[in-house]
């Protein structure tokens, strides 16, 4: 996150009034973390609510921090030739991290960010400014989140999931994460396993097992752990592995809502990295009298283990949930969106705000990134 490292919103505007925004952002609570905690503008979220959030320590007792970053996407050749004017309308100002939208020749709002990523910041520039600080913080034993907000065609699943298979430039934050812990953790002592989950109409699926569909969510009512017993959990040994693991997950999710007669950013994607490293105790050397004669012990220390988790969040976009008309499956569909949306939008409020309460027990989504949030439910 985003929440600790959230990061990148992508804008596709095809009009003047249609701005479409991706932004993610991140929270922290990690005190080491070098990012800052600061208010997400009411009005920003309002408008395009964020997209990833953050960090939050083991043992859930601090609130997460909350970072918010935009990104604009280039435009398509469709939108070169239909929005012409489009520079006039919206204005990224990445030194002050702002965003202007111009309303006509005398009106404008002003939105303030953590980051502002034109639309010619790399794919790599988007990992290192929203994400790997979380990344970080995780392989030292925190929980994290990321998530990308925006409506379809905003380039949430392109910051997020690209694979880069044909050109590394490419790759996305999900298998730039990976990099990074594989790098970082050891085979022999540590392990990576990996959930990828959907989340439609409040029913939680097993994207690597489709036919796994009605998961439930366990909290652990003594450490505040959140887990999700039913889905597979798979271990990453290869980076290849995970790729691989992530394009099984995008064919099921494909599937699964052909099957739901749905499209794929009416559903939110949940990733989930658990990090377990075991990290050496330092031993120690004293010395004893045994019998008049003295003798050096050494006491070995039991290793430390360290748990992080690491949570990627593809959100459902929002841009049907307004719309008036709705009916039947439809209207069930915005609302359920809508239901989870709002409720992530309260629980980044109140982290943003370091309130006490954050309010997770009213939507699934947001019961799943419990313990990324930290503070008390
Ligand atoms: N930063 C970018 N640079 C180049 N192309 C991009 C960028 N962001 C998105 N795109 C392209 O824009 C299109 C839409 O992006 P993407 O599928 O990631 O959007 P999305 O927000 O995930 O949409 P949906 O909600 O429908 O899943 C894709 O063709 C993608 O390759």
């Amino acid at each position: 996150m985003a929440a600790s490292g959230g990061t990148s919103y992508r804008n596709g505007a095809t009009s003047r009034n249609s701005l479409k925004l991706d932004k993610p952002f991140s929270a922290n609570s990690n005190p080491k973390s070098s990012l800052k905690s600061k208010s997400l503008p009411n009005s920003a979220l309002r408008r395009s609510s964020p997209a990833s959030l953050g960090a939050a320590k083991d043992d859930g007792a601090v609130p997460g921090r909350v970072r918010v970053a935009v990104r604009l996407r280039p435009r398509n050749t469709e939108e070169l030739i239909a929005d012409a004017d489009f520079a006039d309308c919206v204005e990224l100002q990445p030194e002050l991290k702002r965003l202007k939208l111009r309303k006509n020749n005398w009106d404008s709002d002003t939105y303030e960010f953590d980051e502002v990523l034109t639309e010619f910041a790399s794919q790599k520039r988007v990992y290192e400014v929203v994400a790997k600080p979380v990344v970080e913080s995780v392989l030292d034993g925190y929980n994290g989140t990321i998530m990308a907000y925006g409506q379809t065609g905003t380039g949430k699943t392109y910051t997020l999931g690209r694979l880069g298979e044909e050109d590394t430039a490419d790759r996305g934050i999900m298998v730039r994460a990976m990099e990074d812990i594989l790098a970082e953790v050891s085979l022999e002592t540590d392990s990576v396993s990996v959930s990828y989950l959907q989340l439609y109409m409040e029913s939680i699926q097993d994207l690597l097992d489709p036919a796994n569909d009605n998961i439930s969510i366990v909290e652990d009512p003594k450490t505040g752990d959140v887990s999700v017993p039913g889905a597979s959990l798979v271990e990453i040994r290869h980076q290849e592995s995970f790729v691989e693991l992530l394009r099984l997950g995008e064919a099921h999710r494909f599937a699964a809502n052909t099957k739901l007669n749905t499209e794929s950013s009416r559903s939110h994607a949940i990733l989930m990295v658990h990090v377990k490293r075991s990290l050496k105790g330092k031993d120690s050397t004293l010395s004893s009298d045994i019998g008049g004669n003295s003798h050096l012990v050494k006491t070995l220390k039991p290793p430390i283990v360290r748990k992080g988790k690491l949570v990627v969040v593809d959100l459902a976009g929002s841009e049907r949930i307004d719309k008036s008309g709705s009916e039947g499956h439809t209207l069930e569909e915005a609302k359920s969106i809508n239901l989870s949306l709002s409720a992530l939008g309260k629980c980044i409020n109140a982290l943003a705000e370091n309130s006490a309460h954050v309010p997770v027990r009213d939507s699934k989504l947001t019961r799943l990134l419990r313990d990324s949030f930290g503070g008390k439910t």
